[in-house]
């Protein structure tokens, strides 16, 4: 099997998995996938599909650019320049953009603040926070439809190989070694933001 073979199926898993948990709405999400490091190439999924179903359209090799690094007909994801950052900053295999309300009511509460901070809770050991007083702090950014302009903004918050960035009402991305890791801390964000939600709930 080639590697981009490899890489296309890993990814492919990790899209199965997050469809099932109903996380791709209305075509909403993208997901990378870095395939070589010199000249940087990875796959992104194609732009407006349903990424709920498995096709052999799903993914598309772009450059460091975000530009098709092969002939295609396939238009790679709008938020492509996003995936590009990462990789351009860190040694991160894989990126994982999606929306849920979790993410997007806590991006909007929290949003003035430019950041939500967790302490105390158990999850955060996913991101490798493992003392008893660790916080840690998901950045909040604007959602800004000029994507170079949104990606700028991002890019100051790429500060580490793992990570997680929410973009206030939209989404959340995070960033890990491969695709376990990027799945691991996606799922950990999304527990944190459910669990930040019910307990604001219960006090009301
Ligand atoms: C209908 S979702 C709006 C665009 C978006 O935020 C997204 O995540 C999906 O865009 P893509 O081009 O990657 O399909
Ligand atoms: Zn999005």
């Amino acid at each position: 099997m080639t590697e981009l073979h490899e890489k296309w199926l890993e990814l492919a898993d990790v899209k199965d998995e997050l469809a099932i948990r109903d996380w791709f709405m209305g075509t909403s999400g993208n997901l990378a996938i870095k395939v070589a490091d010199d000249p940087l190439e990875f796959l992104v999924t194609a732009s407006g599909k349903d990424k709920k179903k498995r096709t052999n359209e799903d993914f598309l090799l772009v450059d460091a650019n975000g530009q098709p690094a092969v002939e295609t007909l396939l238009k790679p994801s709008a938020e492509t320049l996003l995936h590009c950052a990462i990789y351009k900053k860190t040694v991160a295999g894989c990126s994982l953009h999606v929306h849920t309300v979790a993410n997007n009511v806590i991006s909007e509460l929290y949003g003035d603040a430019g950041k939500i901070d967790f302490q105390g809770q158990e999850l955060i050991k996913a991101f490798g926070l493992w003392k008893e007083d660790a916080v840690l702090t998901i950045p909040i950014i604007p959602n800004y439809a000029d994507i170079p302009t949104l990606t700028q903004e991002f890019e100051a918050f790429i500060t580490a190989d793992k990570g997680a960035v929410l973009i206030r009402n939209h989404g959340i991305t995070v960033w890990g070694r491969d695709g376990f890791e990027a799945k691991k801390l996606l799922e950990a964000c999304e527990f944190l933001f459910q669990y930040q939600l019910a307990v604001q709930l219960h006090l009301k």
